[in-house]
């Protein structure tokens, strides 16, 4: 049985939603599942606006089958590749082998590389300002490299200011029914995917994805169909702004993200110790995080929106704690700057945590700030420790200003 909805008047969403899916690219924990979307416009052409996941291969067949009604398939643009969007390509070149299939040099390549045979078929090869029209509607292709893949294109519809943003402007979450960003309280129910998607998927990137924002700048958008998450028809600014942010590195809030990393609990007594005071002294965007039972994609998500993170973690064998590590390492590799950082650090006889911290923050990360003031615990947060905590809460409240 089909399940489709209606986007526009000749345009119409043909994807799927996974909910048996656990971990995003094998990583990120999806619980809320995930969609992928394509899009099938009837226009005097039949134009397929990219494939979906195997996993949700049946459901876009029927789709696709339902809307055409015995048409062929003129067309297949595809933006992005990547597996989860492009594996059911071959499906749809089978059932409708006169299919002339639309993408760039690039994505044609890795299709090959991933065993896609596409080729047999008409290729059209486009590049950044190519123009094609389907009868009305006339679209235009904008390289999108690095976002997330180096193939990746978006298409711009100029007829009616669809853009086709591929990994751009996604979220996590399975739609279930509700297609539209304007159906749910995206600010309540769906933006901490949105952060988490973007930032664990796309955060890298941030140069390319601002290039292609300046782009985006130059045209009309009046809708973003994503191939992940909901269509955006209305408030598009806030999602805009939302990427500015992102894609800048810049928070979004002034808060406090405590990632701590504790054995015995003594280390997380300290963390909440330090939440308390900077509650008490009136900051109470604070969100306290044991690294050990977070996924790192949360933290990750969390540093990007908050101004402030105060790392906390034990000395594990004159190292700092593998997880806490792990979570440097990931900061770095999607390239996470302009922070300011308070440490706190643990030891029972060689405590190296904070210093190893202090380095690999300095060393290894740009643009990273960070306190000089250190909570240092011999195994837990004695007595004679007040005044430092006050301070270290002190510190962090007046970089605030
Ligand atoms: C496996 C293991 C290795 C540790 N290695 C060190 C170390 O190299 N240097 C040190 O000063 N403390 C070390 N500690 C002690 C911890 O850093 C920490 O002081 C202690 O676990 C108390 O903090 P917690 O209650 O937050 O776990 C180690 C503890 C464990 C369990």
């Amino acid at each position: 049985m089909y399940c489709v909805r209606n986007v526009t008047e000749d345009l119409y969403w043909v994807g799927a939603n996974d909910h048996r899916l656990a971990l995003f690219e094998n990583i990120h924990p999806i619980p809320r599942g995930v969609s992928y979307n394509a899009y099938l416009l009837l226009d005097e052409k039949s134009v397929l606006f990219d494939t979906v996941d195997w996993s949700a291969c049946r459901q876009f067949l029927e789709n696709v089958e339902h809307l055409l009604g015995g048409r062929g398939l003129d067309y297949l643009v595809i933006n992005h590749m990547e597996p989860d969007h492009g594996a059911s390509i071959e499906e749809i070149l089978l059932r409708y082998p006169k299919v002339k299939i639309i993408s760039t040099e690039k994505a044609f390549m890795l299709m090959r590389q991933f065993g896609f045979q596409v080729d047999g078929h008409e290729l059209i090869e486009v590049k950044e300002g190519d123009t094609q029209s389907f009868g009305k509607h006339v679209v235009t292709f904008v390289a999108a490299p690095m976002v997330h893949w180096p193939e990746a294109m978006v298409t711009f519809d100029t007829t009616n200011g669809v853009l086709f943003s591929a990994d751009a402007f996604g979220s996590f979450g399975a739609l279930d029914g509700k297609l539209f960003a304007d159906e749910v309280d995206f600010d309540r129910d769906w933006i901490d995917d949105a952060r988490r998607y973007y930032t664990n998927i796309v955060g890298k990137y941030g140069p390319h994805v601002m290039h292609l924002l300046k782009k985006a700048g130059t045209i009309d958008i009046k809708m973003l169909c994503p191939l992940h998450g909901p269509v955006w028809r209305e408030n598009i600014p806030y999602l805009l702004d939302k990427y500015v942010h992102w894609a800048t590195y810049e928070p979004e809030e002034k808060g406090v993200v405590v990632a701590y990393a504790s054995m015995y609990g003594n280390t997380e007594a300290a963390a909440q110790a330090l939440a308390s005071k900077l509650c008490e002294k009136g900051m109470t965007n604070v969100w306290l995080y044991d690294v050990s039972n977070t996924h790192v994609s949360y933290l990750i998500s969390e540093t990007f929106r908050l101004s402030h993170v105060v790392l906390a973690s034990v000395t594990y064998n004159l190292g700092i704690y593998p997880v806490m590590y792990g979570f440097l390492q990931d900061m770095k590799a999607l390239n996470l700057q302009k922070r300011t950082v308070a440490i706190v650090e643990n030891g029972s006889w060689a405590c190296k945590s904070g210093d190893l911290m202090q380095k690999f923050l300095d060393d290894e990360m740009k643009g990273m700030t960070v306190l000089n003031e250190r909570l240092s615990l011999a195994s837990s947060l004695g007595e004679g420790k007040e005044a430092e905590l006050d301070a270290l809460a002190n510190a962090i409240l007046a970089s605030m200003q």
